[in-house]
């Protein structure tokens, strides 16, 4: 079967002042379609450069990533990519920051309305359809970036710490209403977090790297049915997991 995402022997270097710096080093990596996977590990261990490459944000250095089977040259309609800031318009309403994202498309003012409107009532932002950014609380402006992404229709979303800045309520909230509309839609979706809990609450499979080089360290299966609920983040198999992942990132044995 094909891989939805293929990381195939990534590699990549930064040139600094003082030297090169190998910020990933042979990363191999298949994400199904459909999966929803979770990136985690310590700060500078390479996740968002690992994302930006499949964005087609960050080129690789050798190795290649492949997106259905066709190598990522650049950004594409097919990946919707969603970052911490929200990187909204603050002079466009919730409605024309959606509608934003499809006019690159080739299609009609009607159906942008219609695909605007279905993705703002995903994400429960219908009444606020009309409000400016600086009106709306940190939770309903990424609420507002999701929709962007969403309404462009992607096959996969790549999320880099999309809720890091929320209020933990805001958060659980949000995490379940990505939830429900990831198994409606079954996108393929990579989102990095700092989040042990939240990585293992959202993910079929949790991707811990390692820093110094960046590398993949461990994959763990969260063998926990969907839909996940707030019961299961008390139940003993959540524990184990989330303990076998903080374990992973915290306990990392240096590269050999
Ligand atoms: N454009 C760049 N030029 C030079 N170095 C870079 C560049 N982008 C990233 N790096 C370095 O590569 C390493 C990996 O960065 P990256 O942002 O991918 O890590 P991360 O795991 O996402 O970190 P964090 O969890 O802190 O966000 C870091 O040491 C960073 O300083």
């Amino acid at each position: 079967m094909t891989s939805k995402i293929s990381f195939q022997g990534v590699s990549k270097t930064f040139e600094l002042k003082g030297g090169r710096f190998l910020a990933l080093d042979r990363v191999d990596l298949d994400i199904a379609d459909r999966e929803f996977v979770t990136v985690v590990g310590p700060s500078g261990c390479g996740k968002s450069t690992l994302m930006g490459m499949a964005a087609g944000l960050v080129e690789p250095g050798t190795g290649r990533i492949l997106l259905d089977g066709a190598p990522v040259t650049g950004p594409g309609p097919d990946r919707g990519v969603i970052f911490q800031q929200y990187a909204l318009f603050p002079w466009l309403t919730v409605r024309k920051n959606v509608e934003f994202g499809l006019k690159l498309q080739a299609i009609s003012a009607e159906e942008r309305r219609r695909r605007a409107q279905r993705a703002i009532d995903l994400v429960g932002l219908t009444d606020f359809a009309d409000a400016l950014p600086k009106t709306l609380s940190g939770g309903m402006k990424q609420r507002c970036a999701i929709a962007r992404a969403y309404a462009v229709g992607p096959q996969v979303l790549l999320m880099d710490e999309p809720f890091g800045a929320l209020d933990a309520l805001t958060r659980v909230q949000l995490q379940d209403q990505l939830l429900e509309t990831w198994s409606r839609e079954r996108r393929t979706v990579m989102f990095i977090t700092h989040d042990v809990d939240e990585a293992v609450y959202l993910a079929n499979r949790v991707i811990v790297m390692a820093a110094r080089p960046g590398r993949i360290h461990r994959i763990i299966d969260v063998d926990l049915p969907y839909p996940r609920t707030e019961e299961m983040r008390l139940s003993p198999e959540f524990s184990r997991i989330r303990n076998e992942v903080w374990h992973s990132v915290y306990h990392q044995a240096p590269a050999a």
